[in-house]
């Protein structure tokens, strides 16, 4: 057995009327791994995406599923070895939500009682109340009913999961809840999953690998979002890819050789002290923390006036960019670097993050030649 789980040969869409919704694709997707299919409204994802569970059949090459090519197997057969998300969640609007759950394991023969005990087990995974398993669909919020859809999805036990813009129907701050969820749930299951969104930052937070489809059906670029990041294929690959994406290429480059500096602290109850390596010079920036030992704000030097408030704190196993924007965000200019708990550990200094950024600027091959 490989270890590629799909695999499109040439695999080409044209409909009846001459529109080629997928050119010729030749696409690898390694088993375990979250694939993401993205690029602008009407390249060809969802057609693509389609063609591994025969929605659509291709009109030219093939897509074999652990080597199988899926137009051998009987669609629903396949279709039943694959879990479904879309972007409205398709619950049954008649079934309560562990019923919905269970409908494709009852599909599949597996009784009643067993069928509900797994969907109300599935229902804790993706992180919702056992108090909603007697609910319609219609009683559930729209990002309640996408954690129900990606249950049902999740149902079978399937190795394949297929995700089309699952995520694209809720509001921003239950998205981002969502894509946590995720890839929380992938770490420990390791399903292949292939994902569809029009949305970049998505797929470069999601992607194990990103899949990036011009018009036309064309696939633009096959790659890892750093290196999507760091060197895009072509003009309309960096221009999807968009702005800043020097500065949040630094996410994937991990800070650990960053030295740390020693900071002056003054507690809650006006003790004073000094966090990190060695000693620091009198009347410079003083950090507050709490009883704990977290950051709470910066005192300017000379003692003077109200606390500000502190910047973003630099986490350990941070990356370049976490290091940067808790420097740039610091009123004193100095990163605030904290342990698991949350404890100041001392500061990281911002010309010495840029140098790291240099450095690492210097070391990629595709640094010194980037435009
Ligand atoms: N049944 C059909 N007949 C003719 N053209 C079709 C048919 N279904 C899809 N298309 C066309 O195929 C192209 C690709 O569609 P597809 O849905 O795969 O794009 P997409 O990238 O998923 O877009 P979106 O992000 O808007 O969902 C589009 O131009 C679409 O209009």
């Amino acid at each position: 057995m490989t270890d590629i789980a799909i695999r499109f040969e040439g695999a080409g869409k044209t409909y009846p009327d001459g529109t080629t919704a997928v050119e010729a694709l030749d696409l690898e997707i390694p088993r375990g791994s979250l694939t993401v299919f993205v690029g602008p409204s009407g390249c060809g994802k969802t057609t693509s995406l389609r063609m591994i569970n025969r929605m659509v059949e291709p009109t030219s090459g093939t897509v074999t599923v652990e080597g199988r090519d899926v137009t051998s197997v009987p669609a629903h057969e396949l279709r039943r070895s694959m879990g479904y998300v879309m972007q409205q969640s398709g619950l049954l609007p008649h079934r309560t939500v562990v019923d919905n759950i269970a409908t494709v394991p009852r599909l599949n023969g597996v009784p009643r009682r067993q069928a509900r005990e797994r969907a109300r087990e599935l229902l804790a995974t993706v992180g919702l109340d056992a108090s909603l398993a007697g609910r319609y669909p219609a009683q559930l919020s729209g990002g309640q009913q996408q954690r129900v859809g990606v249950a049902r999805a999740l149902a079978a036990d399937p190795p394949v999961l297929l995700m089309d813009e699952p995520f694209s129907a809720v509001d921003p701050v239950v998205r981002q809840d969502l894509q946590r969820e995720l890839l929380d749930l992938q770490q420990r299951l390791h399903r292949t999953i292939v994902f569809v969104t029009h949305d970049i930052d998505e797929a470069v937070l999601l992607g194990n690998r990103v899949a990036v489809f011009a018009e036309g059906g064309r696939l633009a670029q096959y790659a890892t979002p750093e290196e999507l990041l760091r060197a895009p294929a072509d003009d309309f690959v960096a221009d999807f890819v968009g702005r800043d994406r020097g500065f949040r290429s630094l996410t994937f480059v991990p800070a650990h050789d960053l030295p740390l500096h020693p900071v002056a602290v003054v507690r809650p109850d006006g003790a004073e002290g000094v966090v990190g390596p060695g000693s620091v010079p009198a009347g410079g920036w003083v950090l507050q923390v709490d009883d704990d030992g977290a950051p709470r704000g910066w005192l300017r030097p000379g003692a003077g006036g109200a606390p500000l408030v502190g910047g973003t704190l630099h986490r350990p196993g941070g990356s370049l960019r976490s290091a940067l924007d808790a420097a740039l965000s610091s009123p004193s200019g100095l990163a605030v670097a904290v342990d698991d708990a949350g404890r100041a550990v001392g500061v990281l200094r911002a010309t010495e993050i840029v140098a790291a950024v240099e450095r690492e600027r210097q070391a990629q091959p595709s640094g010194t030649a980037a435009p």
